[in-house]
C-alpha cells in the first residue's frame, strides 16, 4: 500500500472523483449540469487560494491542540455573502477574533491558533429545500455561492456562475486577511487597547480584572524585549464547510512537494452534520485531500459514528488531521460528551475536541426570529468543560459563528438583548450570530474556564 503521511497518496489520486458515485446531500438541483461542468472546468483553471505547505502547517498546530498544548479558536459568520465582503466587515471580523484569541491566550497560558469561518463559508445545508412567504413557494435560499437571498424567482434561482464569482470573492477577502494579519494591524498592543475600550463600559466591569492582568503581562514581555515580529504579526488560517463538491473538486490541486491533494479552497475544510453519513460523498471526498478535517457531532452521534469516521478520515490516527466539533445542546451535552470522549480515548484516538456551542441551541421567537440566547451557548461551553473534567480529555478549542458588527440577532449578553430588540439589527441571512461584544463577552468567560484548566 503506498501510505504516505496520514493519507494513501494512490487511494486519493485516483479516488478524487470516486465521490460522483455516491449520494451527495444537500446540493443543489442545477437545471444545466453543461453550465455547471462550464463553471467547474473555469474554477479549475483559477490558482489555489492557499498553500499546501500552510495547511500543513495548521495541522501541525491542530496536532498540538490535540495534544493539549494549544487551543482553538475558529469562528465567523453562519453564511458569508458577497455583498458583506467590504473592507469595514472583514476588518472588524477579524478584529473581533483577534481580541478574543489575547484574552484566551492569556487564560490559556498557550497558543492560539485563529481560524476564520471565513473565505469561503459561502454554501448552506438547509432543513428545507423550499421557502413558502404569504403562500408563494420558491427555492430555499442556500448561500450565495448558490443562490440569492432576495425572495423572487429570478434570485432563488441557482446560478453555476456564483461558483466562479465565489471564488473570487474568497480570494479578495483572504488578501485582506494577510495584510491584516501580517501588515501590523495585528499588533498585540493595539489588539489589547481595544479590549480595554470594551472593558471600560460600565456593563462589562467584571472583566476589568483579567484585562488588568493581561495589561501587565502585555508590559512585562514589552519590558523583556521579545521579538518584534512575535507582537506585530499574527498567524490566521480560514475554513469553510465543504458542502458544495462542485466547488471543492476543481479547487483541490496535486501539491508538487508531496504529491498529494489538497483541497485549496481553505486551510481547514469541515464536514456538517447533516452530511457526514459514513458512505456517503463529503466523507469520501475529503478523505482523500490532506488538509486537516473538522466533522460536526451532534447528540445522535455514537462512539462507533465517531470511531468509523475516525477509520475513513484519519487511519492513521494522526494528531491535527481531525477535529471533531460537537454541538450537542446545552440540555445534551453533559449526558451525551462524556461517553463520547471516553469511548474515543478507550479505542486509542486523540482527535481534538472543539465545541460549537451554537447549533445545538437555535430557537425561534413569537416575532418570528432564529435565534439563540446567550446563556444557553455559555451554559453548553461551561457543559463541554465540565466533560472533559469529567473524562479527563482535553477541551481544546471552541467553534463560534460571530460577527465584528453591532447586529442583534442572539439573546441576551451584557447588553441584555430582548426579543423586541432582535428587529433592530437582525442582518444574518441563516443563523443568528454573537455580535461584538456578545464575541468578546464569551472569550472573557471562556478564559476563566481555561485559567481553572491549570489549577
Ligand atoms: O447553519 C446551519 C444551517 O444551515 C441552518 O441551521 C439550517 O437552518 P434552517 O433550518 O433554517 O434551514
Ligand atoms: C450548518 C452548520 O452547522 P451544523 O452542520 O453543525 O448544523 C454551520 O456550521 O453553519
Ligand atoms: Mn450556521
Amino acid at each position: 500500500m503506498s501510505q504516505t503521511h496520514g493519507i494513501d497518496a494512490r487511494r486519493a489520486l485516483e479516488g478524487l472523483d470516486a465521490y460522483r458515485a455516491l449520494e451527495a446531500k444537500q446540493q443543489p438541483t442545477w437545471p444545466d449540469p453543461a453550465a455547471v461542468a462550464r463553471a467547474s472546468a473555469e474554477l479549475s483553471t483559477q490558482p489555489p487560494l492557499v498553500f499546501a505547505g500552510e495547511a500543513d502547517q495548521l495541522r501541525t498546530r491542530l496536532a498540538a491542540a490535540a495534544r493539549g498544548e494549544a487551543f482553538l479558536l475558529q469562528g465567523g459568520d453562519c453564511a458569508e455573502t458577497f455583498a458583506a465582503a467590504t473592507a469595514d466587515k472583514i476588518r472588524d471580523r477579524v478584529k473581533t477574533l483577534l481580541q478574543m484569541a489575547v484574552v484566551l491566550t492569556y487564560g490559556a497560558s498557550m497558543p492560539v491558533i485563529k481560524v476564520g469561518r471565513m473565505a469561503g463559508q459561502f454554501a448552506k445545508p438547509r432543513s428545507s429545500d423550499t421557502e413558502t412567504r404569504d403562500g408563494v413557494t420558491l427555492p430555499a435560499y442556500r448561500g450565495d455561492l448558490v443562490n440569492g437571498y432576495d425572495f423572487t424567482p429570478e434570485s432563488r434561482a441557482v446560478n453555476p456562475e456564483r461558483l466562479i464569482q465565489g471564488y473570487h470573492v474568497a480570494a479578495s477577502t483572504l488578501n485582506l486577511i494577510r495584510a491584516f494579519t501580517q501588515g501590523g494591524f495585528a499588533d498585540l498592543r493595539q489588539v489589547h487597547e481595544w479590549n480595554k475600550g470594551f472593558v471600560a463600559n460600565p456593563a462589562n466591569q467584571r472583566y476589568e480584572s483579567l484585562a488588568a492582568e493581561i495589561d501587565r503581562a502585555l508590559r512585562f514581555m514589552e519590558a523583556c524585549g521579545v521579538d518584534h515580529t512575535a507582537l506585530t504579526q499574527t498567524e490566521f488560517y480560514v475554513s469553510h464547510e465543504a458542502l458544495l463538491l462542485d466547488y471543492e473538486r476543481p479547487l483541490t490541486r496535486v501539491d508538487s512537494r508531496t504529491g498529494l491533494p489538497y483541497d485549496t479552497s481553505g486551510h481547514m475544510l469541515w464536514i456538517g452534520e447533516r452530511t457526514r453519513d459514513l458512505d456517503g460523498a463529503h466523507v469520501d471526498f475529503l478523505s482523500r485531500v490532506r488538509n486537516p478535517i473538522g466533522v460536526k457531532l451532534g447528540p445522535t452521534a455514537t462512539v462507533d459514528d465517531a470511531l468509523r469516521l475516525i477509520d475513513t478520515l484519519d487511519p492513521e490516527r494522526e494528531p491535527g488531521r481531525l477535529t471533531f466539533i460537537t454541538r450537542m445542546g446545552a440540555g445534551k451535552i453533559r449526558d451525551v460528551l462524556p461517553g463520547l470522549l471516553a469511548g474515543v480515548r478507550d479505542a486509542g484516538a486523540q482527535p481534538l475536541w472543539v465545541t460549537d456551542p451554537m447549533h445545538g441551541n437555535g430557537i425561534t421567537t413569537e416575532n418570528g426570529y432564529k435565534t439563540r440566547r446567550f446563556d444557553d451557548v455559555m451554559d453548553e461551553l461551561r457543559g463541554f468543560f465540565e466533560a472533559h473534567r469529567e473524562v479527563g480529555t482535553f477541551p481544546g478549542g471552541i467553534h463560534v459563528e460571530l460577527t465584528g458588527d453591532d447586529v442583534t440577532e442572539c439573546l441576551g449578553g451584557s447588553e441584555n438583548i430582548d426579543e423586541e430588540t432582535l428587529a433592530t439589527r437582525y442582518e444574518s441571512l441563516c443563523d443568528p450570530r454573537l455580535n461584538h461584544m456578545q464575541s468578546l463577552e464569551l472569550a472573557f468567560q471562556v478564559a476563566e474556564e481555561l485559567k481553572q484548566l491549570r489549577h
